[in-house]
């Protein structure tokens, strides 16, 4: 299937969740207008960083971020990897990836599985504990948050379900600036070893303690870029053929030449 993704590479209000939802609700009616199918929002865009924010959050349990993207999926025809958000549950505070499909309704929840300790993150919220599978109109797919790309172990273990292995791997991030060419290896890494498709979607601008990279990307399962952002508050448009993760896979059948038997010392 030919998918036309739309990153949203904004820069993030600081604690300024009302400031936040209007730039979204532009930023995804512009995508739809541009034909998007689907359109994949940063990291954290309710309200960046702030921890403090985050823990008053009067939308503790995200029921008004989840109405919210739902009412705009559906209004505007798109699916939405809609970032995360901070949502509360009775375990603790999680950074939660939320993802709709074109008729708004609800399709996965993933919450960020590897805390990032240089921002504090296993201070303030909780690890999730479960994988980020899940299938839109053009087939199945999984979904990881920032700091989670430098564990290759993870991305691959979906890779390995034994019945639905993703064609695209997306990603949503605050990544700072001056570790961007990592951000950009790791990318292209993840989606060589994986023979997938990688969209990734990283926020632009600074927050008190931090300035962010941008340098949102598209790259193919044979590593190259299709389209890529510098620092700009833009979005980032690209279309590719699903199916031509098939043809990789058959090309150099990596998932069939794992030696197994050998993966332990
Ligand atoms: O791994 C990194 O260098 C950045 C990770 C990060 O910023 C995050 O997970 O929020």
């Amino acid at each position: 299937m030919l998918l036309k993704t739309a990153l949203v590479q904004m820069n993030i209000a600081y604690g300024d969740p009302e400031k936040n939802y209007k730039t979204v609700e532009s930023k995804i009616a512009e995508a739809a207008a541009q034909y998007a199918d689907v359109v994949v929002l940063p990291e954290l865009w309710t309200t960046g960083y702030d921890f403090d924010y985050m823990e008053e959050n009067p939308d503790a349990e995200a029921t008004q971020a989840m109405t919210f993207l739902s009412e705009l999926a559906r209004r505007h025809r798109v699916n939405l990897v809609a970032g995360s958000v901070a949502k509360k549950t009775e375990d603790g505070l999680y950074n939660t990836m939320l993802v709709f499909n074109r008729h708004g309704g609800f399709v996965k929840e993933y919450s960020k599985a590897h805390l990032f300790r240089l921002m504090e993150e296993e201070k303030h919220l909780s690890q999730g504990d479960a994988g980020g599978m899940f299938k839109l109109e053009h087939g199945y797919a999984a979904g990881f948050i920032c700091y989670d790309i430098r564990f290759p172990e993870w991305m691959r273990t979906h890779m390995l379900h034994p019945a639905h292995q993703p064609d695209v791997l997306y990603v949503v991030a605050e990544w700072p600036k001056p570790r961007i060419e990592q951000w950009r290896a790791l990318l292209i890494a993840r989606a060589i070893e994986n023979q997938s498709y990688v969209v990734a979607c990283n926020r632009t601008g600074a927050d008190p303690n931090n300035t962010f990279g941008g340098h949102s990307i598209v790259i193919s399962p044979l590593g190259t870029v299709l389209a890529e952002l510098e620092e700009e508050d833009t979005i980032l448009y690209a279309e590719f053929e699903t199916e031509e993760v098939h043809e990789v896979r058959e090309n150099i059948p990596i998932f069939q030449d794992r030696r197994t038997d050998m993966y332990r010392l």
